[in-house]
Formats: structure tokens, sequence, C-alpha cells
């Protein structure tokens, strides 16, 4: 990739890092590339505007929003930005396209690792993961062959909410554990659908045929609040529900509500509503609920590539180029 360049000045580019983690790879990438970046120690909107008048583009991450304060304090010159996340609710695209500013994510390269988290919480949520654990701490380990009985996922219908690159690299991975079917739903039918074998059905279908719920959509306007307790109430008793998209298309009071009067069987959540949870959060206090505090991405390799594709991104903005993966 050539290096960057500020048409207007003819000086490198700057970059601002608002998130102080973001992997060496992509920061790396972008300075070898003739960026000059500023990193900042803290990811708030007050440390954003103390820089973004200065720079060309952007690179944030999730849970940072790009507030309208930020764009407003925003230089002309300051037309790109990319986040290290797939999703991108915590940036308004139609201000950016107002603005004529672009945006670029980074999917693809985490599929694999957020498709193995969810696998893994619906066998945790399945096998009782979490209440095992704490039968051992408080010593109430029975040798009982009615205790503790779980469910399987060999023969069982798997129902995919959003059968987008992860929603389909989870259907692969579900397939291996010899499941008698795949349902899924969205907005259309898609061909890798029919590839995969699995069938398109309508949510409500979903929720009472499916053995497992696995939740792999964006947030938008339209899936917020999407699983409330018309939804949970259509499941059955047995079924595990597992998210590893966001909190907000849970009606969490409502899930909550499934699984303490046991009308769904077990869940499993990577995203939730705060995140952070608060440590006195009622929901760990659920022995049938399994939580990951949001780490379907993070594995070494994948933070990796979702950092350099970030950058790839920034300089194909800069040079007024595609960006890979384009939001905007
Ligand atoms: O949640 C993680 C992401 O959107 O990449």
């Amino acid at each position: 990739m050539a290096s960057a360049k500020n048409c207007s000045t003819n000086k490198p580019p700057k970059v601002l890092i608002a998130e102080p983690s973001t992997p060496r790879s992509g920061i790396s990438y972008l300075k070898e590339h003739g960026c000059q970046v500023i990193e900042l120690e803290k990811a708030t909107e007050d440390e954003v505007l103390k820089h973004i008048a200065e720079v060309d583009a952007l690179l944030l991450a999730p849970p940072l929003k790009l507030t309208n304060k930020i764009l407003d304090a925003a230089g002309c010159n300051m037309k790109t930005v990319a986040t290290v996340s797939a999703g991108y609710n915590h940036i308004d695209i139609d201000e950016l396209r107002k603005r004529g500013i672009k945006l670029g994510n980074t999917p693809r390269v985490l599929d694999a690792a957020v498709a193995d988290h969810a696998v893994m919480l619906a066998l945790a949520a399945a096998r009782r993961l979490h209440e095992g654990r704490l039968k051992i701490e408080n010593n109430e380990w029975k040798s009982d062959y009615q205790w503790m009985l779980g469910q399987d996922i060999c023969n069982s219908t798997v129902g995919i909410i959003g059968l987008g690159n992860i929603g389909q690299a989870i259907a692969k991975r579900m397939k291996g554990f010899d499941i008698k079917q795949i349902l899924y739903t969205g907005h259309r039918e898609k061909p890798e659908g029919k590839e995969l074998g699995a069938k398109f059905v309508s949510l409500d279908t979903l929720a009472r045929d499916s053995d497992f719920v696995i939740i792999s959509v964006p947030l938008t306007k339209e899936t917020e609040g999407m699983c409330n307790e018309e939804f949970f109430s259509k499941m059955k008793k047995t079924s595990v529900f597992v998210n590893i998209s966001r909190g907000q298309v849970v009606d969490q009071p409502a899930l909550i509500k499934a699984l303490k009067t046991n009308s769904i069987f077990a869940a499993g959540l990577d995203v939730m509503t705060p995140e952070p949870l608060p440590p006195d959060h009622e929901m760990l206090k659920l022995p049938n609920l399994v939580l990951t505090p949001h780490i379907g991405s993070a594995t070494t390799n994948t933070r990796n590539e979702m950092s350099l594709l970030a950058a790839k991104n920034i300089l194909k903005g800069l040079a007024g180029e595609e960006m890979i993966y384009p939001v905007v």
C-alpha cells in the first residue's frame, strides 16, 4: 500500500488512535506507511476533543461513541474514520454520510473467533457449566444419576437469528455436532442458507422449534428489543438462548424472567446491558446463565488482524480510495 499524504498540506497525515489498547499491528502499519499517530491514554470524548481538530483520520473502538460534539470539533481534513470492530452502532452513520466522512469497520477477520465463542456459550449453557462450578464451590456435589442433567446438541434444532458471516460460521461449527437441523431468520432467504442446508423460517417458528437460539444480528432500530417477553414465551422449556451480537437486541428483563421461572433452560451471553455489568447485578446470581465480558473476538490473532484491517481502512480513506470494508 502506498504511503499516505495529507493532500492539502503535503505533510504526513495525522491519525488519532482513540483506543489506547489498540494492538500495535495497526499502529505500526500506519507509521510504516507515512502517518503520524497520536495515541490517547484514555478513550474518552474529552480526550478525543483535545486532538480531533488537528487530525486527518480517527481510529476508534466501541464503547467510545463518535458524538456530534466530536464531529463538530473535527477539522475539515478529518474525513476518514475506522472502527476496530465489526459492529458500528456506536457511530451515527447517517451523520457521517451528511458530513461526507468515510467509515470502515473490521468484519470477516473475527468471524471464526466469535463463532467459536458462540458455540462455547451454547455448550456451556446446555451443560450447566456455571451451575456445576457453583455446586463444587458450595460443597453440593452429589452422586446421583438424575443430577445436573443438561441438554444434548446432537439431534437438536439450532435456530440462528441473522445468517451473516458470523451466523454462517456458527452454522458450520454446529453442523459438526450431528444436529438435526439448522433454522435461520433475517431479512430474506439467502443462497448461503441453502448451501448450509439451513431452512429459512419466521422469527416465531424459529423461537418455537429451536433447541438452541443463537443471536448474530447487528443492533439496528429493527433488531433492538427483538427478543422480548413474547419471544421467550414461545421458546421451549428445554431451549438454550445465546447472544454474541449486542445486548440491546434482547429485552433483558424478559430474559431474566424467563431464566428465573425456568420457562427456558439456560442462556449464554457475551453481550448484555449495561457493559460493563455491575458486579452486584442480578444476572450474576442466576445459576442457569453463563456470562462472558464481551470477549467474542478477543484472541491475540483476531485482535491483531482487526487492528491491521482498521489501519488499512484508514490508509485507503486517506488516499481517497474505497476502504476494504466500507460502511459509509
Ligand atoms: O463486538 C465486537 C465487534 O463489533 O467487533
